[in-house]
């Protein structure tokens, strides 16, 4: 699992005493406006680096060191909190864990019968007080003792009631951070207002709690993860938080209203084993990458009061809590240049050029900007620290800049004013730019498209060739390829008799090839292989496809009223392409399927029910073994459909079968919590043999 993370060596006592002051200061910044200018990778390695040195040099430990305290000791507050509200120590990996209950069993002299495993929010500490149900007073962690009183921030914070479901009086104490959804809302409204963008959902709920009287108004989330007794709660109610594990202190919670990780994919479960321990860690970072919410890791708490009370504290986290830290996912790196490209279908879209940077195991260079508006909306600037993270696992995107590393020197992103391709005008009606050539801006990736293995699968039509017969004019899209002669082609530069005559073949026949194929080297935006195959299954034939208004669409699976809209008007844009395939004698018809019963008409047999996946959506992940070996994953899909299922790439809770192959991953851990069936590729083979 984790590695021990690494640390900043520090050679000599100046360079402590400079950490020491970095540390102090970046954690000041932290846990106050929510604007350290490092990341916490970096901000760990360099507290891990002061740990060090002290462990050497006990004699030169300064005062103001971070080690040992809550929040570093980089903040203070006036209003003293009940019991101390404290940090939580870490370990890195599955043996760091392993030695960490060895030491607690050890400790109290007996085993722990149960644990709780929740997930590690990353927000921040709050805690909640209610007053005969009534939230009266809402205060910040601070250091530990004592914290800042935020109370005018409750109104902002969804699942923190401000009635209880019972006139109860009791403190709650819990994570209060942005969900994804709320960090752009909050993102937009603040840069509406002219003021800068925050960093990430962690500082923007950080800032936005302590900040009064702003122009805008923000959301955040609370998720709650304890309770205690006040001065004024009733006995009973006392008695049962001192005795309640902490599970059911977690239910009690919930009953009264307050928001908890229950309903979250990631919801609290007790275990019993360290085998069970680590399992579940697996398990919520594997889900991770797929939560609207961030985590920093697992918290892993002795579930019984008897056992917390005898482990008691130390001075900066209790002994019988640990968190399992999971590697920083998002990093600072600067924004060097935005480049703008266009694609094949004429699509003009930015891409920030970073400074290269570690994230997540791999080094980004490159990170997606959506569009124009998106990097106006995100008061984007050339030479901007930004902060990078990668969505869903893979694709790095620029999160936001860090405002306050900002030096003067940064410089406006320009976005071009004529296409950078051809030069011709940019149609910027829509939030994606286009060329107003549109596909025809860049044919070659287009035609380098249509032929690719997935679409016609063109043998020995390299991109090489594609230059030069789109250089020469001698076509302009992938329907000019079926009218190219001998003679042509042997003027291209290493075209022979025997490879003239072969591509000649090659090109022949991908003229047979089914609707579907020759529907996805259309390249209409937004469908790929999976919904081409859905098309082509549900229309038949491609007069049918030209002759369906957005209404037909939507009885296709998977498309809803916005795509419905945007595939007519494409399959306009496309008439003349699709006429020319046609008169060049290309394939317009889907094999084995019947095209949907006219307006009135009576429905045909449904084919689909006798298939042994009809209605079944499926999804393959990990290597595919056994008669399935070798398969590529779109020709997994290809199976799926062809026996009536319906493929997917991602788990949800509408997937109906997860055929999981070696290192299945996430997409495993997530089908597991979903309760959905997994199967082996070695049994799917089997179910679908017929088809295969
Ligand atoms: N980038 C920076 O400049 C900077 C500065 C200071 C600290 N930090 C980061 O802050 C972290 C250390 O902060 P810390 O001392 O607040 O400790 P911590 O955040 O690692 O752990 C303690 C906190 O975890 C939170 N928590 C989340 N889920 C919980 C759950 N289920 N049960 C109990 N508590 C839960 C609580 O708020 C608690 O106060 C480090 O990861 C560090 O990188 C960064
Ligand atoms: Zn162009």
């Amino acid at each position: 699992m984790t590695e021990t993370p690494g640390r900043t060596e520090i050679g000599d006592q100046a360079a402590y005493a400079a950490a020491v002051q970095t540390a102090v200061a970046a954690s000041a910044a932290y846990y106050g406006e929510g604007d350290s200018s490092l990341d916490d990778d970096v901000f760990d390695r360099l507290v891990r680096g002061i740990a060090a040195y002290e462990e050497e040099h006990p004699e030169h430990v300064l005062p103001d060191s971070p080690t040992g305290k809550v929040a570093g000791g980089a903040v203070i507050g006036d209003v003293p909190h009940t019991v101390p509200m404290l940090s939580l120590d870490n370990v890195f990996s599955a043996e760091g864990l392993e030695a960490w209950v060895a030491g607690l069993v050890r400790r109290l002299g007996r085993e722990i019968a149960t644990w709780s495993v929740e997930p590690k929010l990353d927000g921040l500490a709050i805690s909640a007080r209610y007053s005969g149900g009534r939230l009266v007073q809402l205060v910040t962690r601070g250091d530990g003792a004592a914290g800042e009183d935020v109370s005018h921030g409750a109104g902002m914070i969804v699942g923190l009631p401000s009635r209880l479901a019972e006139p109860v009086t009791v403190e709650l104490r819990g994570e209060v951070l942005m969900t994804r959804a709320q960090f752009e809302d909050a993102n937009t409204a603040r840069t509406g207002a002219g003021a800068p963008a925050f960093a990430n959902p962690r500082s923007a709920a950080a800032g936005s709690l302590r900040a009064k009287d702003r122009a805008y108004q923000v959301e955040m989330t609370f998720f709650a993860y304890g309770a205690l007794p006040l001065e004024g709660t009733d006995e009973a109610l006392a008695a049962r938080l001192r005795e309640l594990p902490h599970s059911g202190i977690m239910d009690l919670v919930a009953a009264l209203g307050a928001h908890t990780t229950a309903a979250t994919p990631v919801p609290a479960i007790t275990a019993s084993t360290v085998e069970e321990l680590t399992g579940r860690v697996a398990e919520i970072a594997a889900l991770r990458a797929g939560l609207d919410f961030g985590i920093d890791g697992i918290v892993i708490k002795a579930d019984a009061a008897a056992d917390q009370a005898e482990a008691g504290l130390s001075s900066r986290a209790p002994r019988w809590a640990i968190a399992y830290k999971l590697p920083a996912v998002e990093k600072i790196t600067r924004l060097v240049g935005v480049e703008w490209n266009v694609g094949r279908t004429g699509i003009i879209a930015p891409r920030a050029v970073l400074e290269p940077v570690e994230v997540e195991g791999s080094i980004v260079t490159y990170a997606t900007l959506h569009n124009a508006a998106d990097i106006a909306r995100r008061g984007l600037m050339l030479g901007d620290h930004v902060t990078v993270y990668k969505a869903g696992d893979v694709i790095p995107r620029v999160e936001a800049p860090v405002a306050h590393l900002r030096t003067g020197q940064e410089q406006p992103i320009q976005a071009p004013s004529a296409c950078p391709r051809c030069g011709e005008e940019i149609d910027a009606t829509q939030q994606r730019w286009r060329c107003v050539r549109g596909r025809s801006c860049h044919a070659v990736a287009s035609v380098r498209y249509a032929v690719g293995r997935d679409q016609l699968d063109i043998e020995g039509l390299g991109e090489k060739i594609i230059d030069q017969l789109v250089d020469a004019g001698l076509i302009a899209d992938f329907a000019d390829l079926f009218v190219l002669t001998r003679d042509q082609l042997l003027d291209l530069e290493r075209m022979g008799e025997t490879s003239t005559a072969n591509l000649l073949a090659a090109i022949e026949g991908a003229k047979a090839k089914p609707l579907n194929k020759v529907f996805c080297a259309l390249g209409v935006r937004g469908t790929g292989r999976s919904m081409s195959r859905r098309i082509a299954r549900h229309f038949a034939a491609m007069d049918q496809i030209r002759a369906a208004d957005a209404e037909a669409f939507q009885q296709v699976d998977g498309v809803g009223p916005e795509r419905a809209q945007a595939l007519v008007a494409e399959i306009a844009e496309l008439a003349p392409l699709i006429d020319k395939l046609s008169a060049a004698g290309v394939n317009m018809t889907e094999p084995g399927a019947t095209p949907p019963p006219a307006p009135g008409e009576e429905p045909a047999e449904e084919a689909g029910e006798a298939l042994p996946l009809a209605g079944l959506s499926v999804v393959a992940t990990g290597a595919m073994s056994g008669p399935l070996d070798g398969l590529s994953r779109n020709e997994v899909n290809e199976l799926i459909e062809r026996a009536g299922g319906r493929a997917s790439s991602s788990v949800s809770a509408k997937t109906s079968l997860l055929v999981a192959g070696d290192k299945a991953g996430s997409k495993r851990a997530k089908a597991e919590k979903l309760d959905i069936e997994i199967i082996t590729p070695e049994e799917f083979a089997t179910r679908v043999a017929a088809y295969l």
